[in-house]
C-alpha cells in the first residue's frame, strides 16, 4: 500500500546535489498524449548549488537559487535552466566562499581582510540575503524570483534572464514577505510580513500591491500597509510563512515559533550566526488565530481564537459559510521548529536514519479549523460551530478567547499532505471540495496526492525511485468541474536513463496523462507557478 513505501537505496540524495546551469534550452521527449490546450511554461524556484568553496551549505533553504522552466506547446516539451544572478550567487561565485550568510550557513570572514577589517565586519549586522530559491510569482506584468527577505528578484520568464533585485523597504516598512502571496482575480496582490518596527508590538503587517495600470508605472510604487496586527509577544514575533484570504477575511495564524530579536537584530553578526540561530519555541502560547476585515481592512481584535501548538507553513484555503471561516491547513504537531529537521546532512542520510530522525519530529496532519465570526451574544461553554458537515469546535471561554478544536482532513504516520495547491483561479477564498499535494514520507517526497476535502477520501500517484515536486493544478478551459484539468510535477528518477521527467496527470483520477523526459537530473524545487502561452 501507499503508506509502506521504502527507500533503502536513499536515491532521494540525488535531488540535493549541485547541477550546471543550461546556456540554452533542451528538448525533451514525451512519452503519451499531451492535452492541445496545454500551453505555457512550468516557472519553479530550488538551491541549484549546495557547495561553495569546498564548503557545503548546510540547510535545505541555503542552495543558490536556481529557475526552471519547462515549455509547453504543439505537443512539444522543452526545459531550461539557470542560477539567478542575485548578489549571494555572485559574490559566492566570485570569492569562492559563502558571502552572504544564509539561512542555515554562516558567511566565512574575507581571509584576505585584515584582523582590523575583520572586527569592525564583525560588528556590523549580517547582510540580509537575496537568495530568491523559493517561489516565482507574477506582479503586474513582472515575474519575481523571492525568499522571505527584504530582498525580491525580477527575472525575465522566457529568457530565465536575472533583471533586478528589488528591496521592499523603499516601498514598505516590511522586514520581509512570505513567499506565498494571495491575488485577487483583479491581479490585487496580498502579502503578510513581520515589522520589527519602532514599538515592535505591532508585529505583523498585512500589504496590498494593486493591479498593474497602463502607463501607470511600477505597482510596487503603490503598495501599502493596509492591517497592522499585533503580536503575542512584543521582542519575539512569529515565524510565518503564509496566511489565508477569504472573499471578506484575513487569516493569520500565530505559530509557537518565534524570531528572537535580540538575536536577529543585534549588531553583531556573532560568530557563525545564521537565521536558523535566532528561533526559539514558545512552550505555553499554544497557537492564535487572528482574523482582519478586507474591505475596508481591519484587525479585530475581539476574535481572540486559542488552541493546541502546532507549526504551520501553508494554508490550503479558507471560505466563510453562514457566519463561520473555515480554514484549512498543513500542520505539524507540537512547538518544536520543523525547519530543525530539514538539514541537508539530515535529509541525506541512510534510509533507516532518515525514519528515525523523523520519528523524533512534529507529526504532520490536515486539518480543519472553523471560527465563528459572531461570538459576542453567546454563552461560554457552548459549542458554537453549527456547520453540519464538520466536526470542529469553537467554545467561548469566561476570559473572551474562543477555544478550537480541529477536523482531521488527513493523517498518516510521518505521512504528510504538504505543499497544498487547489484550483486557485476557481476556489481561492470559496468553499471547495479538492486539494492536491506532496507526499511527504519521513520528509522525503514520494507521492502526489488528492485530497477531497468533503469526503476525507485520498488518492496517490508514485512510481518506484521517484521524487516528485509540488503538483500545479491548470483547470482544463471551460471546465465545467472543479477537478478537471491537468497536474504538473517535476519527478526526480535517479539512476534512469532519463533521470527526470515533467510529469503529466489527469486531475480527477491521477492517471498518467503523459511524461517530458530529459536527460538531466532536476534538482529539488519548492514552489512555483504555471504561466498559460
Ligand atoms: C529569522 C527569520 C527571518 C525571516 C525573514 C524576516 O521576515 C525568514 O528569513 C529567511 C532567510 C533566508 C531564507 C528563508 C527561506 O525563505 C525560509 C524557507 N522558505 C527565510
Ligand atoms: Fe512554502
Amino acid at each position: 500500500s501507499i503508506s509502506s513505501l521504502q527507500h533503502p537505496a536513499a536515491g532521494y540524495r540525488k535531488i540535493f546535489e549541485t547541477v550546471e546551469e543550461l546556456e540554452e534550452p533542451i528538448p525533451a521527449t514525451v512519452l503519451g498524449l499531451i492535452p492541445s490546450w496545454l500551453k505555457g511554461s512550468v516557472l519553479r524556484m530550488g538551491p541549484g548549488l549546495f557547495k561553495v568553496g569546498g564548503e557545503p551549505l548546510n540547510h535545505l533553504f541555503d542552495g543558490q537559487a536556481m529557475i526552471h522552466k519547462f515549455d509547453l506547446q504543439n505537443g512539444g516539451v522543452t526545459y531550461h535552466r539557470r542560477f539567478i544572478r542575485t548578489d549571494a550567487y555572485v559574490r559566492a561565485v566570485t570569492e569562492n566562499r559563502v558571502v552572504i550568510t544564509e539561512f542555515g550557513t554562516a558567511a566565512y570572514p574575507d581571509p584576505c581582510r585584515n584582523i582590523f577589517s575583520r572586527f569592525f565586519t564583525y560588528f556590523r549586522g549580517i547582510e540580509v540575503t537575496d537568495n530568491c530559491m523559493v517561489n516565482i510569482y507574477p506582479v503586474g506584468e513582472d515575474f519575481y524570483a523571492v525568499t522571505e527577505t527584504n530582498f525580491i528578484t525580477k527575472v525575465d520568464p522566457d529568457s530565465l534572464e536575472t533583471l533586478e533585485k528589488v528591496d521592499l523597504c523603499k516601498y514598505l516598512s516590511v522586514n520581509g514577505v512570505t513567499a506565498h502571496p494571495h491575488t485577487d482575480p483583479d491581479g490585487t496582490v496580498y502579502n503578510i510580513g513581520n515589522c520589527f518596527g519602532k514599538n515592535m508590538s505591532l508585529a505583523y503587517n498585512i500589504v496590498k500591491i494593486p493591479p498593474a495600470q497602463e502607463g501607470e508605472g511600477e505597482p510596487l510604487e503603490k503598495s501599502q500597509v493596509v492591517v497592522q496586527l499585533p503580536s503575542s509577544e512584543r521582542l519575539k514575533p512569529s515565524y510565518v510563512h503564509s496566511f489565508g484570504m477569504t472573499e471578506n477575511h484575513f487569516v493569520f495564524v500565530e505559530q509557537p515559533v518565534k524570531i528572537n530579536l535580540l538575536k536577529f537584530l543585534s549588531a553583531w553578526s556573532f560568530r557563525g550566526a545564521t537565521y536558523m540561530d535566532c528561533f526559539e519555541s514558545n512552550q505555553s502560547m499554544g497557537t492564535w488565530f487572528h482574523l482582519a476585515s478586507k474591505d475596508p481592512a481591519g484587525y479585530m481584535s475581539s476574535h481572540k481564537f486559542r488552541t493546541s501548538a502546532f507549526n504551520i507553513f501553508h494554508h490550503i484555503n479558507a471560505y466563510e459559510d453562514d457566519s463561520f471561516i473555515v480554514v484549512d491547513l498543513c500542520t505539524w504537531k507540537g512547538f518544536d521548529f520543523v525547519y530543525n529537521y530539514l538539514y541537508l546532512a539530515n535529509l541525506k542520510q541512510e534510509w533507516e536514519e532518515v525514519k528515525k530522525a523523523a520519528l523524533r519530529a512534529p507529526q504532520p496532519e490536515v486539518r480543519r479549523y472553523v471560527l465563528p465570526l459572531d461570538i459576542h451574544k453567546e454563552e461560554p461553554g457552548k459549542n458554537l460551530v453549527s456547520l453540519s458537515y464538520t466536526t470542529a469546535t469553537a467554545v467561548l471561554h469566561t476570559d473572551g478567547t474562543v477555544w478550537l478544536e480541529p477536523e482531521v482532513l488527513f493523517s498518516g504516520p510521518r505521512l504528510a499532505f504538504e505543499f497544498p495547491q487547489i484550483n486557485y483561479s476557481r476556489c481561492s477564498g470559496k468553499k471547495y471540495s479538492f486539494a492536491y499535494g506532496l507526499g511527504l514520507n519521513h520528509f522525503i517526497p514520494d507521492r502526489i496526492v488528492k485530497l477531497d476535502v468533503q469526503s476525507r477520501e485520498s488518492r496517490a500517484w508514485r512510481e518506484d525511485g521517484c521524487y516528485p515536486s509540488e503538483p500545479l493544478f491548470v483547470p482544463t478551459p471551460g471546465a465545467r468541474d472543479e477537478d478537471d484539468g491537468v497536474l504538473l510535477s517535476i519527478v526526480v528518477k535517479p539512476g534512469a536513463e532519463r533521470p527526470a521527467f515533467l510529469l503529466l496527470l489527469d486531475a480527477v483520477e491521477l492517471t498518467e496523462l503523459a511524461r517530458a523526459e530529459v536527460d538531466a537530473v532536476i534538482p529539488v524545487t519548492l514552489h512555483g507557478v504555471y504561466r498559460p502561452a
